[in-house]
């Protein structure tokens, strides 16, 4: 139980300074004997001050005539609390000082706020009514980086200029919380005037650095942003997320996931994963971001799961998991799949272009059989080896001998060819060796035969098949021996002539039934170029019909030409016994007939509507080939050139479309069909 007694202050000036330290020095006293703390309290304020100090007693700023209570919480202090009451009220007594105690008391305090004031963290500046400096603590000395030496007596202005202390004592005022910025850091003030007996005594301003906290509230802000921009990025990704902490439980999931397992957020929040999903079975190998888990949802769907540990600091914190349809993932890589074998056909024929001799590059096409046969006739360039071209007739075998001569070392040496298959075999001897003067009836003088003008360069033997066996013996022997006899020549002639043959004949056939010499085959086969026919190369056609009507446009001075869709859709249906060299020859064919800017299906053999046939001929018509579909034009003005071929007069075609003849004269004119 609480002992009080109340006691009025008759003291004139209340409980100053001098007053406070003679109560603490009786209050000490007292407590010593009585054992006990005793406090003071103005009556309307549960809470008092101990007694036995100076500044909480003057702190309670009592006046004159005011009725305050002594009391201690101790037992048994009834006669201590009633000693210090009758020493408060006893004012003569306080009158009469100790003065050496009080002093020593008074002392005591001051040493002892000293000590206060030096280990407090937050700087302290106090001043005198006149602004001049009379504290300035080590908190202060080490956030202002100024020392209390050289600015204790100064003014206070002088040295902390923002923070404009004679305001404060000007005002009146107390300025709380304000921030400023002193060199690198800053910090936060509370500035007070010290007000007595209303009159301004001084100040003080008490400051904490808080670069630190505004450094951490910097990061915190980085922290909120980052995690705005994370969960943007989270609720905008198509897989399912769901983040777990150490203990399992789940702490997010996005939209998606919610979706894909029906799962409700607020419904899965703080519930174990495994709660979650009760018939399947995370391994512990799952939670360490090994395998993963295939989940089918109540649709059917089936969704893969995957699991990344958290770990910060080298400690785990839980996983993220992420789920996304199964389907989804096999069509990514079946056209993953499609696409790198994509790419790997592509660089490999880019590789093989790559490889071409500049040489070859009239010859046009690029589906891999053709650049493949290139490829090969563009190493034997290099080589003086002898060279076979096989393909059937127009695939372009002579285009590649001289292609191959002219990337080879002879390039600057003659290229001369000779069709075997041309010349009646008794001739053929003359031309390809030459002969002497007088060696038969009519040699009036001598001529060099083809081996002789090919000298240092290439000879091109051109259906070689068709050779005769007697001519093959002759030809076998010069490629032999590296020399010639002219007919009726005496002495034989050296030749340093390479040979490139070519044929469409079933050469190894014709070995088994002995038209053809084996040892001859050996020794022009060396290399062999195979060209497919252009039936097999369709996708070429389109190349080779932009290539042929530039070609032939320059050739004649024609304007330069395009092909239909229909029309063109009509050559890649085409079988082309003749290969390119038919395409060619229907081009130049088609370029002259027409009238206009476009070689249209009209505009080409008739044979060609034959070979699509009557039905996909109308349907090529009406429709090209699905995504080639013709426009209305091309369409009307292949119908009328059709009806007009077909029928001979307007009259008749426009009967056969309903139309009248001046509709079908006037169209005539528009597509330029006259
Ligand atoms: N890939 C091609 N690119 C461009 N033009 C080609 C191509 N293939 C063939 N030609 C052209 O086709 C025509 C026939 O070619 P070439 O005479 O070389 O064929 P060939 O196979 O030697 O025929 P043949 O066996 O009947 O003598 C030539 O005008 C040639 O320029």
């Amino acid at each position: 139980m609480e002992k009080t007694q109340r006691v009025v202050i008759k003291n004139k000036n209340g409980i100053h300074t001098r007053v406070a330290a003679m109560v603490a020095r009786q209050a000490q006293k007292i407590e010593k004997i009585w054992d006990c703390q005793l406090y003071l309290r103005r009556l309307s304020s549960a809470d008092g001050v101990a007694c036995n100090s100076v500044l909480p007693l003057v702190s309670l700023k009592i006046r004159h005539g005011e009725l305050v209570e002594v009391y201690s919480p101790n037992p048994g202090s009834e006669e201590a609390v009633f000693k210090l009451a009758s020493f408060l009220s006893q004012t003569v007594e306080l009158e009469v000082p100790d003065t050496e105690a009080i002093d020593s008391i008074l002392q005591e305090n001051t040493l002892a706020s000293e000590k206060i004031f030096e280990s407090i963290n937050n700087g302290l500046i106090a001043m005198d009514s006149h602004g001049i400096i009379n504290i300035f603590n080590r908190a202060a000395e080490e956030i202002t980086g100024v020392k209390a030496a050289d600015i204790i007596g100064k003014k206070a202005d002088e040295w902390v200029p923002n923070f404009n202390l004679n305001d404060l004592l000007a005002s009146k005022r107390e300025n709380l919380g304000l921030k400023h910025k002193i060199g690198k850091k800053w910090v936060i003030t509370n500035e007070s005037p010290i007000i007595v007996d209303d009159e301004v005594i001084g100040g003080v301003v008490v400051f904490q650095d808080i670069s630190q906290i505004e450094e951490l509230s910097g990061e915190l802000h980085s922290v909120k942003e980052l995690k705005e921009k994370l969960n943007n990025i989270l609720e905008t990704v198509d897989d399912g997320i769901c983040m777990i902490n150490h203990a399992r439980e789940v702490t997010y999931v996005n939209h998606p996931f919610v979706k894909m397992f029906k799962k409700e957020g607020t419904q899965v929040l703080s519930r174990k994963i495994q709660d979650l999903f009760v018939a399947e079975k995370f391994a512990e190998t799952f939670f360490a971001g090994q395998g993963e888990l295939i989940i089918t949802n109540s649709d059917n769907r089936e969704f893969i799961m995957t699991a990344r540990p958290i770990i910060i600091e080298q400690k785990f914190r839980g996983n993220v998991i992420v789920a996304r349809e199964l389907t989804e993932i096999a069509q990514l890589a079946d056209r993953i799949e499609l696409l790198s074998e994509k790419a790997r056909f592509l660089q490999d024929e880019l590789a093989k272009k790559e490889d071409l001799n500049p040489s070859f590059n009239n010859i046009i096409g690029k589906s891999g059989a053709l650049i493949e046969s290139l490829t090969v006739a563009s190493k034997a360039a290099r080589t003086d080896a002898a060279v076979l071209i096989r393909g059937e007739s127009g695939t372009g075998k002579e285009l590649v001998a001289r292609a191959i001569h002219r990337a080879g070392a002879r390039h600057k040496k003659p290229f001369v060819g000779m069709n075997c298959a041309a010349i009646p075999s008794n001739l053929l001897e003359s031309e390809l060796f030459g002969y002497e003067k007088g060696a038969f009836t009519g040699a009036y003088k001598e001529k060099r035969g083809k081996f002789e003008i090919a000298s240092g360069g290439t000879i091109f033997l051109d259906e070689i098949g068709d050779m005769d066996k007697a001519m093959q013996a002759k030809l076998l022997r010069v490629l032999q021996e590296q020399e010639i006899e002219r007919i009726g020549g005496a002495h034989p002639i050296k030749i340093d002539v390479r040979v490139i043959a070519a044929t469409n004949s079933p050469l190894e056939a014709m070995m088994k039934d002995g038209s053809f010499r084996r040892d001859l085959y050996y020794r022009l086969n060396v290399i062999t170029v195979m060209l497919p026919p252009l039936r097999q190369r369709k996708g070429d056609i389109p190349l080779l019909v932009e290539y042929f009507t530039e070609k032939i446009s320059k050739k004649y001075d024609l304007p330069r030409c395009a092909m239909t869709k229909t029309a063109l859709s009509a050559l890649e249906q085409y079988h082309f016994p003749g290969n390119v060299r038919e395409l060619e020859n229907m081009i130049e064919g088609g370029m002259t007939l027409s009238n206009s800017d476009w070689i249209t299906l009209a505009d080409l053999p008739g044979y060609l509507c034959d070979e699509m046939g009557g039905e996909s001929a109308e349907k090529s018509l009406r429709w090209g080939d699905g995504d080639n579909l013709p426009t209305f034009a091309e369409m009307e003005r292949e119908l009328i050139a059709r009806a007009l071929a077909k029928h001979g007069s307007f009259r008749q075609a426009g009967l056969a479309l309903g139309l009248d003849h001046k509709t079908i004269s006037a169209k005539v004119r528009k597509y330029q069909l006259g």
